[in-house]
């Protein structure tokens, strides 16, 4: 129902974003210094950093929050930096978030159901007037989302307020919404935040399961070394703005830059 065509090796797949020499800075901090680094179809690309390396200035830079000063996003062969942040979901990009963003007083499933109007394809006219193209695609949406209820485990809470329920369950939530428009990428902005590590581990699992059914590639920012290196397929290492490794997890856990940032030198 969902989805693109998971590839086989993402190592081979194709190159879907490219940073290139991406930069920038806030007065006399360079938060982000040439940062380069390619993500493919379907691969999940683990984006790490001690506190202050820049893996969140660089998800604002994709997500059009931030304006590099310097430097390239090419989203599928075209400029990311020549669209609008609302117009990322519908190039097919969607993003969770930190502290989540969801509406406390709406059910599960129109939280849901949100991450749908992104890639409405009938007028605001029709719509407001429940013309048959409205009513269509509407029903198409609430199919998608009782189908992405069920694959996350969420029907039993489907009708509930999304306040109250717990931390876990709301991570489940909000990749249901990004799910919803169908995106070729996913954003994940530290998932494992809040979570504990029986549910890092479960959150981990579904995310690879998830990329295996619908297989976007995703961008996986998180400070939670086990779940970065226990799922992504290709790994970038930030330090003081500058990218100083990337490769494998197995790579990256012998990489003298990468062991001697975490221990608190510079590289
Ligand atoms: N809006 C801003 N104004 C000024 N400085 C900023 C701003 N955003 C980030 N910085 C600075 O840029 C550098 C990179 O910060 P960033 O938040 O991207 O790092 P990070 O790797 O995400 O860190 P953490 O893991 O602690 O979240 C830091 O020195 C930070 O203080």
């Amino acid at each position: 129902m969902l989805g693109n065509t998971p590839p086989a090796q993402p190592g081979n797949a194709p190159v879907v974003l490219t940073l290139s020499d991406v930069s920038i800075e806030f007065g006399g901090v360079t938060a982000l210094d040439a940062v380069g680094f390619d993500v493919r179809a379907g691969q999940i690309c683990g984006l790490i950093g001690p506190n202050g390396a820049g893996k969140t200035t660089l998800f604002n830079c994709i997500t059009r929050i931030y304006e590099p000063s310097r430097g390239v996003i090419t989203w599928q062969g075209t400029d990311l930096l020549g669209l609008r942040p609302y117009a990322l979901a519908s190039a097919g990009i969607a993003r969770t978030f930190q502290n989540l963003a969801l509406f406390g007083g709406m059910s599960v499933f129109d939280n849901t159901m949100v991450g749908g109007s992104s890639r409405g394809r009938f007028g605001l006219v029709s719509g407001l007037l429940g013309l048959p193209p409205a009513r269509a695609r509407v029903r198409e949406l609430r199919e998608k989302a009782w189908y992405l209820l069920e694959r996350l485990e969420l029907v039993d809470v489907a009708n509930a307020p999304a306040s109250g329920l717990p931390f876990g369950t709301l991570k489940r939530v909000e990749l249901a919404r990004a799910l919803m428009s169908e995106p070729s990428l996913l954003l994940l902005d530290e998932p494992a935040g809040g979570l504990t590590h029986s549910e890092v581990k479960e959150l981990g699992e579904l995310i690879v399961s998830l990329r295996d059914d619908f297989g976007f590639g995703a961008l996986l920012v998180e400070h939670h070394m086990g779940l970065v290196l226990g799922i992504s397929d290709h790994v970038v290492a930030l330090n003081f703005g500058h990218k100083i490794a990337q490769g494998t997890p197995a790579e990256i856990q012998q990489d003298d830059a990468v062991i001697n940032a975490y221990l608190g030198r510079a590289a």
